[in-house]
């Protein structure tokens, strides 16, 4: 055994798991310097000039105040996961933000991916994290659950300062998506009343509207708690209520992220309802996290199976991100026969079901 330690395989072997191990380390750094706001102090109105960590803490801290060894600390590990740039001469490092990095920046609407990491990172969501083998010995009942005594959505929903980065996360998500989906589908042609299920604060809709004014009507609809903090658009009329008991009419309907949450039972119900609402022929149009069939070592494997987890642990423990067939024989059992896959980025993918 002492032996074969000492082969190739076995070193990388150690190693891989120690990398495992200590795996919390690289989420647990980007959350830090996102509280620290540190993208926006090295981008600086686009400069983007690499600063050592000593440069970047009188932007993010009181002067003279801060640890500047171990903020560099952070940004070394985020390097070499792709967030900063690491600039190295006469043994002082310097740093610069990725394209990754520039997610993190706060845009002129004030959004960034920012918020996304800071809603994961909530302290309800981190209690759930040590329970996830929970899901597997009973999953009549969520991690999330047993550790705040409450499902999530109704969770935040009474706490206002969960309430409010729950709808700044999804929007500084959802706002980039969006734009570049809007550029490849153009699947709206003929819609005049347009119903956006689980629109969040209405920023889906927003850009809808604005790209295809021949939409005369938009409806976001919501959670009535969720809807009462949505700002006024323009053609957009928010409206309050539950999914699974009814939703507004439409010539089609839209529903970015949500069947996702839910487990399969779930999704035909609401699927169901939005079959109701619509016309013959209507479509719904769902933008979701669709998985590949192999379990690769991508990057956009690994980000669909990270979400996967993510919706088992704090949604539902029978939520999950699922295959393109898997919608499709869903779509399928609620009278939806139609149907067609636009593959606009590479964490969703926009499915079309048609009646
Ligand atoms: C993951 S978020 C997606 C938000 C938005 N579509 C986007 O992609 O930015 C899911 C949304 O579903 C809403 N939701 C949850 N349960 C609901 C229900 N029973 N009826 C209507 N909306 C609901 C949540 O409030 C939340 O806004």
């Amino acid at each position: 055994m002492m032996e074969e330690e000492g082969t190739e395989s076995r070193k990388q072997a150690r190693l891989a798991i120690m990398e495992l191990a200590n795996m919390i380390s690289v989420p647990m750094a980007l959350n830090a310097v996102v509280r620290l706001n540190v993208a926006d102090a090295i981008w600086q109105s686009g400069a983007n000039a690499p600063l050592s960590a000593a440069q970047i803490l009188p932007h993010l801290l009181p002067a003279g105040a801060g640890d500047a060894e171990n903020l560099q600390r952070l940004l070394r590990i985020l390097s070499s996961y792709g967030v900063f740039h690491e600039h190295l001469a006469a043994g002082e490092r310097k740093y610069s933000l990725t394209e990754v990095g520039k997610t993190l920046v706060t845009d002129d609407q004030g959004l960034s991916y920012g918020h996304y990491v800071l809603q994961h990172h909530q302290d309800a969501l981190m209690r759930a994290w040590p329970l996830v083998h929970e899901a597997v010995v009973d999953p009549t009942m969520e991690p999330f659950e047993r550790a705040n005594g409450e499902g999530a959505y109704g969770y935040y929903l009474k706490q206002p300062e969960m309430n409010e980065l729950m709808l700044r996360a999804m929007s500084g998500v959802s706002v980039p998506f969006m734009k570049a989906m809007l550029e490849g589908y153009d699947g709206f042609q003929g819609v005049e009343k347009l119903v956006d299920v689980g629109g969040s604060g209405g920023d889906c809709l927003r850009m809808i509207l604005q790209k295809h004014p021949t939409i005369k009507e938009g409806i976001n609809f919501d959670l009535p708690e969720v809807v009462a903090k949505a700002p006024q658009i323009q053609c957009v009329t928010h409206v309050g209520g539950d999914m699974f008991k009814s939703i507004p009419q439409g010539d089609a309907i839209f529903m970015k992220w949500v069947l996702t949450t839910w487990t399969d039972e779930e999704c035909k119900h609401i699927m169901q309802k939005c079959h109701e609402a619509l016309p013959e022929g209507g479509k719904l149009i769902a933008c979701e996290p669709v998985l590949p069939e192999h379990s690769d070592e991508s990057h956009r494997t690994r980000a669909l199976l990270e979400g996967d987890i993510f919706v088992m642990t704090i949604y539902r423990a029978k939520g999950k991100h699922r295959t393109e067939e898997q919608f499709k024989q869903l779509a399928i059992s609620v009278g939806f026969p139609h149907f067609r896959s636009f593959h606009v980025d590479h964490f969703y993918t926009l499915l079309e079901f048609q009646k």
